[in-house]
């Protein structure tokens, strides 16, 4: 059930959705601290009780792959466990995304959670990173499609803890092929290019979106 058919309505959607967000917030600052923690084993093994405790809270109800979150709206984008951007995600840094003109800017930081090399990011959440940042660049241009390629090019590592600056831009239009280009900077130093990738996406057929997604899209239609 989601907003547009709960009796109770918007209400209950937004205290659901702050509720959600509230969540990802607790879960997001209990990652960082269960990697940055030099606490005593007798804390760890108190904390792990806790843990499991909540996680039993959230255990009652739960939905699978075939089904979108009650929180989501696909038509408003509403993404909330979005591992990249999602409020609700444990996950995601969060990556804030805003548009500026063709410009997309993201901002975001990152912390020990995302540690590859010491003091600095895992080369694999850059690309992640990116991989978003680009595809919403490319949906903002009014052709969404899914990531088919991304090359990404690591010129110097980038910093935990430190403010970043991510931008990407749509480069060509191709039939159902779309490039588009993006960097990973520091707040700071945004001239200076740390990661930089191109990615190519390819809009989906009808048939090729009803058969990757027609299920969740159903469930979706039927709770509302
Ligand atoms: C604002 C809202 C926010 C929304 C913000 C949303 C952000 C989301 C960001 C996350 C994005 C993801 O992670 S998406 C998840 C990761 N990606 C995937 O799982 C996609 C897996 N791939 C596929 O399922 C498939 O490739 C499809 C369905 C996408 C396309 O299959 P297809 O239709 O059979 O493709 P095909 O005919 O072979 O190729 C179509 C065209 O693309 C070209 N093409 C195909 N593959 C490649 C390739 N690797 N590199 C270059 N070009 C390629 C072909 O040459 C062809 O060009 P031509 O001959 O037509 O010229």
């Amino acid at each position: 059930m989601n907003g547009r058919t709960d009796p109770a309505g918007p209400a209950r959607l937004r205290r659901r959705r702050r509720a959600v967000s509230d969540l990802g917030d607790a879960l997001r600052a209990l990652v960082e601290l269960a990697t940055a923690t030099e606490a005593p084993a007798d804390d760890l093994e108190r904390a792990t009780e806790s843990v499991r405790a909540a996680a039993a809270l959230l255990g009652g109800r739960v939905r699978d792959r075939s089904s979108l979150p009650s929180t989501d709206d696909l038509l408003d984008g509403v993404r909330m466990y979005n591992p990249v951007t999602g409020s609700g995600s444990a996950l995601a840094p969060p990556l804030h995304i805003e548009q500026a003109g063709d410009l997309t800017i993201g901002t975001c930081t990152l912390g020990l959670a995302f540690e590859g090399p010491p003091s600095y990011a895992h080369g694999g959440m850059s690309a992640l990173l990116l991989d978003q940042l680009l595809g919403y660049a490319v949906s903002a241009s009014g052709h969404p499609g899914m990531t088919v390629r991304l090359d990404t090019s690591y010129r110097a590592p980038v910093p935990l803890q430190t403010p970043l600056r991510l931008t990407a831009r749509v480069t060509a239009i191709d039939g159902r092929r779309v490039t588009a280009s993006g960097a990973i900077a520091t707040a700071a130093e945004p001239d200076t290019v740390l990661v930089a990738a191109t990615g190519t996406f390819v809009a989906l057929s009808a048939d090729q979106a009803r058969r990757l997604f027609g299920a969740v899209w159903d469930s979706g239609s039927r709770a509302g």
